[in-house]
């Protein structure tokens, strides 16, 4: 398979003021030596505790930070020099953020947005309809954004990310505040959009949507790779006496008796 993104030794520091007059400068090494490969069309997870690097590493790759050192290659093109070309190729949603205009309606957000991409009328007036259609918003296109569900806002902002035709989407903790239902439109919707054979690279702190959603998963801890894989390589990771561990622990407390990604996760984060 084809890799579309490729990181190689990449590093990125942090230089935070601190003492009370701010004079002193201490680093923070928020990634150190992460080396990974995104195949073409693939679902790939980037997991890891608060702190461990994830939403510096998408920033990177969706050319909003520069790293400290590093390779980076995103379609085919270098994130230090090509940049603008990358921007065409990419689009990105960052867990928690506003970025719609709660007081328009959501086809009116796309048509803004669009504009901004300098999209022809011509083409909007197609394209905005199916994006609709697409994040299944196509009954409510009419409705202002401040009467839409989280979920509803969540699956707009896809469909905001969906403009310009990227070929990789970033998504940090897309997720992030749903309610089950709303967590299970927005994997349906990434699904659909991996079987259009678009690349997704999310980060997700919820172990059975990164088990349900991804072909391969990356896991960090303090900025570094413990490992990464398909869910069987990650599993093998941990050994057979650690899983009838983890079984006879769960058999005790009565819950689910299968082991899991969130159970092996927590092996290799040295949780428990
Ligand atoms: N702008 C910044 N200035 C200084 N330090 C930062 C900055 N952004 C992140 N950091 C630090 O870099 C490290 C990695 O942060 P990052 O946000 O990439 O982690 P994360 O894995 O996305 O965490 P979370 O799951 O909590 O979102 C942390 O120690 C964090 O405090």
């Amino acid at each position: 398979m084809e890799p579309i993104v490729k990181v190689e030794h990449l590093y990125r520091e942090y230089r935070v003021k601190q003492g009370l007059f701010k004079k002193e400068k201490s680093r923070v090494e928020a990634v150190r030596d992460l080396s990974f490969e995104v195949y073409k069309g693939e679902i790939f997870g980037l997991l890891g505790p608060n702190g461990a690097g994830k939403s510096t590493t998408i920033k990177i790759l969706s050319t909003m930070l520069l790293p400290t050192a590093g390779k980076v290659e995103i379609a085919g093109c270098d994130i230090y020099t090509e940049e603008q070309a990358i921007r065409t190729k990419i689009n990105f949603i960052f867990g928690g953020e506003r970025s719609l205009y709660f007081r328009l309606t959501a086809a009116d957000n796309l048509y803004y947005f669009a504009d901004l991409y300098q999209l022809p009328r011509s083409e909007q007036v197609k394209m905005i309809p199916e994006l609709l259609e697409l994040v299944g918003l196509g009954d409510v296109g009419n409705r202002r954004v401040e009467t839409f569900s989280k979920g509803m806002k969540q699956r707009l902002q896809i469909a905001r990310a969906l403009l310009n035709q990227p070929e990789i989407i970033f998504l940090d903790e897309p997720s992030i505040g749903l309610d089950p239902i709303g967590a299970l439109e927005l994997r349906n919707l990434v699904k659909k959009l991996a079987q259009q054979g678009k690349t997704i690279l999310l980060t997700t702190h919820y172990m059975a949507e990164a088990e349900e959603l991804c072909d391969r998963i990356a896991i960090i801890n303090h900025g570094e790779m413990l490992t990464c894989g398909t869910l069987e390589e990650i599993a093998s990771l941990v050994t057979d006496e650690e899983k009838a561990t983890i079984l006879e622990e769960k058999a005790m407390q009565q819950s689910e008796l299968d082991v899991t990604l969130e159970d092996i996760y927590l092996k290799l984060v040295g949780r428990v």
